[in-house]
């Protein structure tokens, strides 16, 4: 399978945080989701990815190109959607795009034009004068309209209404038709990864946990439920985390097909959910 971008080995250090000996890859004609707590270091790795920040060490490519010595032509066949508003607040849309799209060479006006009209976007508005939602919009008509080979997007449907959250869903589903398209995105919203992303990359305290397959890691994780009396050491020894009440347990595994053959039928076992495997992972401390 083709990457689009590789990480190895990758490291890079603020005064308190570092990410540490990252090792990833974003695959061809694929969704893949980035997920992790707050301060685990996604805006980092994705900041590293569009060369605005230098790694310390290791090895990154994007399109099989060395990041930093490519990085204007690397830039030209991204588009990069931020969750921040990068746009210069006292210019109008029509002048925004007029700034941005002389950067493109593939830009295609009417592409961005049809964007313009689908999403409702005022011409004339000054960027200030926009809600939220409106500079996602514009944000993502932008990162749609040169012809990118991978859209690369930061939280981008934090802060949006859940009609609107469904419209990017949706417009990001059809953009893998095309095989040659790739879709790299950070959400702390992982029921829209449970809907269409192939792939996700779970990084926490600057390190990947795990980088797989969404259905490969919606098979693997499962959830236990049963009575406190069912627990012994070996069986604790199964669990990545285990929450003990009053009346019984619930726990996090990768192994469920062991624990059912220890524990036989008087568990409850179900799949987990993204958010269960992410929260009770971070809760362990420990990595999967
Ligand atoms: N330029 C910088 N200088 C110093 N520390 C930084 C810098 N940029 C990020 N950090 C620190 O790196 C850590 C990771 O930050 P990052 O923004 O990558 O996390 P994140 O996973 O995107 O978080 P969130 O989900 O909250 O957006 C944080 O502790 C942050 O304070």
């Amino acid at each position: 399978m083709e990457n689009v971008v590789k990480f190895e080995n990758v490291n890079k250090s603020f005064n308190d945080f570092q990410l540490n000996d990252v090792c990833f890859s974003v695959k061809k004609g694929y969704i893949t989701g980035f997920i992790g707590p707050n301060g685990s270091g996604k805006t980092t790795t994705i900041k590293l990815i569009m060369s605005l920040l230098k790694r310390n060490s290791g090895d990154l490519k994007v399109f099989g190109e060395e990041t930093v010595a490519n990085s204007k032509e690397i830039k030209q066949r991204i588009g990069f959607v931020y969750a921040e508003n990068h746009f210069y607040n006292h210019l109008s849309v029509k002048q925004m795009k007029r700034l941005v799209s002389s950067f493109y060479d593939n830009w295609d006006e009417s592409t961005f034009q049809s964007y313009m009209k689908y999403f409702n976007l005022p011409w004339k508005k000054k960027i200030k004068h926009l809600s939220t939602g409106m500079r996602m919009k514009l944000s993502l008509a932008i990162a749609l309209s040169h012809d990118a080979e991978l859209i690369i997007m930061d939280e981008p449907t934090s802060g949006l209404d859940p009609v609107f959250r469904r419209e990017i869903l949706d417009i990001l589903s059809e953009i893998i038709q095309d095989e040659n398209k790739t879709v790299f995105f950070s959400t702390h919203i992982t029921t829209d990864l449970e809907q269409i992303a192939d792939y996700i990359t779970f990084i926490y305290n600057g390190e990947i946990i795990f980088d797989d397959e969404k259905d490969h890691i919606l098979e693997k994780y499962h959830i236990i439920r049963g009575a406190k009396e069912l627990l012994d050491d070996d069986i604790r020894q199964m669990f990545i985390h285990l929450r003990e009440t009053s009346v019984g347990f619930e726990a996090l595994t990768d192994n469920p097909q062991k624990v059912r053959n220890l524990m036989g039928n008087d568990i409850i076992m179900e799949p987990a959910s993204l958010e269960e495997i992410m929260v009770y992972t971070v809760r362990s401390g420990q990595h999967a």
